[in-house]
């Protein structure tokens, strides 16, 4: 459906002249119109979706068209790829919600206008439609560079302290989510924070370290982003979180005897700081506006632990460059069908499991999808046609949905029954899950249907809500309003026939009421009955004794309707909220599955396999890829590479790696992949591979890049420095460490030093199994006195006046890094090459490296050596 724009004729529009070309289509500039453009020039990539009839269309920004099969597809601005696609035919406008959160949560800002006028007509006067803003949806703040930052949530935590341990209690307002737990440092507090990046924390006074830190704009080792701008933190000296008064609070909420059903019975901190939240709650009244789903408590041990920095080098849910969705893992692997669907994947993507148990239940619904094609296909048909459960019952739990907003749930749990009958067929785990609905749900579904007219009006207290025969009275007072309509509609003709005034109209205003209309030739002909309501230019306006009575009837009768009618409605809406609960829990299987789905379908066209996971120290992936890399090259021009990883008594595999190659060889490329693969097993996915199988990891740190944190004034080489020392601090024998050129940022002799000290405390006092790539060839002797350690090179072929990138990690250090012939391939002018190379030659000369090289003797693993084991750069 492609846009043609049409030159502006309105002066208002001289004022857009910054804006889109597209806006020109509007005829007006309404402050809403206002509003978008400095949506659009805040927010590039906004969507802009027009509501038209009882469909919307999308009319396509920069990077949006509409396909063939009439999807809206999204494509990338800079490299014309496509980045995502949803379907788009023919969507009912109580679908709208659907598809625009769903865009939100895929990091889209969208603009949802309303057509305002007649197509027909304006099409017949050859102009283009007027269209009105009624919405605009952003997903989160922007960044300096005008790229959108990962949405803003709508989480509310409050944290409590006792020495070394915290309570912490989050909300999700918008689906009423009610959770609490505890951590045992101020890092795991902190890194839950980063992974909520709640909107609002309330922090008792008792806890100055994190005050501090949470301050807008503050960083620090455990908080080293901030959180969004708009986060902001109240002190709440008020709220002693006692947890006698937070246990009563729970248990009168909840209406329940005691705490043991939600599991925190034994977790004081973690009961004081849902007590806490709860009375903050109740104190600023937002309670009225949550619907708060039961309190639920979840162990943060449970899971692996990515911090910050992981979770940023790994690119899981945005890039590091951009700070955008489109490159994250996360893009990789989205392909669920609803918006549940894709809050559940960024939470099982940002908390990996520990569990061998729970990882194989999700393996095995994975693999049943996969070998399945057609229940796959059947499940996620049906996915797409169900709307935000969550969401839609949190509003009806909150006395906040709208009538469409029931028609949608409705519709919703219509669909239920028939998803729960073809997962019928599936045997694993999450499919038998989605077996159980309750048949509540479809009597709410039924109920709603019955009770609401197919395509209710956008205001609840105007009328139209409710269909016929459900309340005899509505139907008795319709029964009434519609014979004086009708006695209105008879009017016009009975009075032209008594005045002998053939122009005379009748007519209604909000002001005025009812009014018989004469134009001012003709008021001479005016019966005496008729009294004066309102004189205009050229008429004058009356009304009669009769005509008034009717009015008040009328009126009366149309307000007493409409509450009737509203009062009905509440009444569905509320019996809906009773049972949140219920649908709540069926939605939390429908996300799982939808989440389940889309990592099938990914498994299928990407040729993931599933790996196996143990409780050893092994890590082996045959012929692994790196998911976005390999996604975002042509069909085989990824290069496979394996890894082996985590020496065990009977197996001869190295803890350590280090990693050597010529610059933009594969080296960073590598070991994220070995980080992707290990986080997407243990989320529950299939992974890029031939195949794997892989011990349980505790933790995944990564050290990747030297970057100068302006902001705090930390040089390259401290921020390099301050992670390390996290991760020497944290890393036990279970984790995956992942360090990409560790002492680059200060003078080759310092930074090699610490480089190899670093990576033999890694190898000898942690064991972690580590990849450690770097620039330092020195760093291969190492292999040569431990037995941990290997040494591996991603390959290149040299040709006469060129390097042949073959990314192929093969074992062996490399010899050579190419340095100089990376900058004479750059353009660096021949002289500078030549002396270069002088310059080389006469360091290699005068410098010779002795680190561990004398005779040493095996010893415990280690070797040991004669002398002295690191002389560096000794004469
Ligand atoms: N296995 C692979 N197959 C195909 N292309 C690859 C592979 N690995 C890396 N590449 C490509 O090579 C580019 C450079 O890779 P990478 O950044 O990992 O190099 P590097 O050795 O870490 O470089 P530097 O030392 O300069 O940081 C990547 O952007 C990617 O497009």
């Amino acid at each position: 459906m492609p846009y043609t724009a049409s030159t502006p004729t309105d002066p208002n529009q001289a004022n857009i002249r910054n804006a889109d070309h597209r806006l020109l289509e509007f005829t007006k500039l309404t402050p809403m119109m206002q509003r978008y453009v400095e949506v659009k020039e805040q927010y590039p990539h906004a969507l802009l979706l027009f509501r038209v009839g009882d469909f919307f269309e999308c009319f396509f920004q920069d990077a949006v068209t509409i396909s063939r099969e009439l999807e809206l597809v999204c494509t990338s601005k800079e490299s014309g790829k496509e980045i995502g696609r949803v379907p788009m035919t023919g969507v009912p406008h109580h679908a709208l919600d659907r598809y625009t959160s769903m865009l939100v949560e895929k990091g889209y800002a969208v603009v949802v206008c309303d057509q305002v006028e007649d197509a027909s007509i304006a099409a017949k006067e050859g102009r283009q439609v007027k269209r009105e803003i009624t919405r605009i949806l952003t997903p989160g703040t922007l960044t300096d560079d005008g790229m959108l930052k990962p949405r803003q949530n709508n989480f509310l935590a409050a944290v409590v302290i006792a020495g070394e341990h915290w309570g912490l209690a989050y909300t999700d307002i918008s689906t009423g989510e009610f959770v609490t737990t505890q951590a045992d440092s101020l890092e795991q507090l902190t890194l839950e924070l980063l992974r909520l990046q709640p909107s609002e924390v309330l922090v008792p006074t008792n806890a100055p370290d994190l005050v501090t830190m949470l301050r807008p704009g503050e960083k620090s080792e455990h908080l080293p982003e901030c959180l969004p701008n708009s986060f902001c933190y109240s002190l709440r000296s008020q709220i002693p979180f006692s947890l006698s008064e937070a246990k009563q609070r729970i248990l009168q909420k909840f209406k329940v005897r005691s705490l043991e059903g939600m599991g925190c019975a034994h977790l004081s901190l973690a009961v004081r700081a849902a007590g806490g939240l709860l009375q903050y709650l109740e104190e600023t009244q937002k309670e009225k506006a949550v619907s708060l789903q039961r309190l639920h408590t979840y162990t943060l041990t449970d899971f692996l632990i990515l911090d910050y920095q992981t979770r940023r080098n790994l690119e899981i849910t945005q890039t590091v460059r951009d700070g955008v969705f489109h490159g994250s893992l996360l893009w990789a692997i989205d392909k669920t069908s609803t918006a549940m669907g894709g809050r559940a994947l960024r939470r099982w993507v940002l908390q990996p499991l520990l569990s061998i148990k729970g990882i194989g239940a999700r393996h095995d619904t994975i693999q049943e999808l996969v070998e399945n094609n057609a229940l796959r296909q059947d499940l996620q048909q049906l996915l797409r046609q169900i709307y935000d459960i969550e969401r839609l019952t949190g509003r009806a739990g909150s006395g906040t949905a709208s009538a469409r907003d029931l028609v949608a749930l409705a519709d919703s749990l219509g669909k239920l029954p028939a998803l729960a009958s073809i997962a019928a067929q599936g045997i694993s785990p999450y499919l038998k899950a989605l077996q159980n609905v309750p048949p509540i749900l479809e009597e709410l579904s039924t109920k709603i249907h019955a009770h609401l007219v197919d395509e209710p009006p956008i205001h609840l207290k105007e009328g139209g809500l409710i269909r016929s025969g459900i309340n005899p009275m509505l139907d008795e007072m319709r029964h009434t309003a519609s014979a004086d309509q009708e006695w209105i509609a008879n009017l016009e003709a009975t009075e032209r026939k008594r005045t002998g005034i053939s122009n005379l109209k009748v007519g209604y205003n909000k002001a005025f009421g009812y009014y018989i209309s004469i134009t001012k030739s003709k008021v001479d002909q005016v019966p005496r009955d008729y009294t004066r309501k309102q004189t205009l230019t050229n008429e004058e306006r009356y009304s009669t004794e009769e005509l008034k009575e009717r009015e008040v009837r009328i009126l009366t009768a149309r307000e007493d309707l409409n509450q009737l009618e509203y009062d009905i409605f509440a009444q569905v809406r509320s019996e809906v909220g009773e049972h949140a609960e219920i649908i709540r829990n069926v939605s939390r299987a429908v996300a799982a599955a939808d989440v389940l789905c889309g990592l099938a379908e990914v498994a299928v066209y990407q040729n993931y396999c599933r790996p196996t996971m143990t409780e050893s120290r092994e890590i082996k992936i045959i012929e692994g890829c790196h998911p976005v890399v390999e996604k975002s090259l042509p069909p085989g021009f990824f290069v496979p590479n394996s890894a082996f990883l985590g020496r065990e008594e009977s197996l001869n595999r190295p803890d350590l790696i280090i990693l050597t190659g010529p610059n933009a060889s594969g080296k960073s490329c590598y070991l994220r992949q070995v980080g992707l693969i290990q986080l997407m097993a243990q989320m529950g996915s299939f992974v890029p591979a031939k195949a794997a199988s892989l011990g349980i990891c505790d933790r995944i740190f990564t050290r990747v890049g030297a970057v100068d944190d302006l902001a705090t004034g930390q040089s390259t080489f401290m921020v390099e420095m301050n992670e390390t020392a996290n991760i020497l601090n944290h890393a036990t024998p279970q984790s995956l460490v992942l360090l990409d050129e560790i002492g680059r940022g200060t003078a080759t002799f310092d930074g090699l030093s610490i480089a190899w000290s670093v990576a033999e405390y890694l190898a000898t006092e942690i064991r972690a199994r580590t990849i450690f790539a770097t620039h330092y060839h020195e760093l291969n002797e190492l292999a040569s006195i431990l037995d941990n350690v290997a040494n591996y090179q991603v390959t290149v072929k040299e040709l006469p006046d060129q390097i042949v990138f073959l990314h192929q990690v093969q074992p062996g250090g490399a010899d050579k890094s190419y340095g100089i012939e990376a900058g004479r391939l750059a353009g660096l002018p021949p002289s500078v090459i030549d002396r270069a190379r002088q310059v080389m030659k006469q360091i290699e000369k005068h410098s010779k490296i002795a680190i561990g090289l004398r005779k040493g003797v095996k010893k415990n693993g280690k070797k040991e050596c004669e002398g002295e084991q690191l002389d560096i750069f000794e004469d």
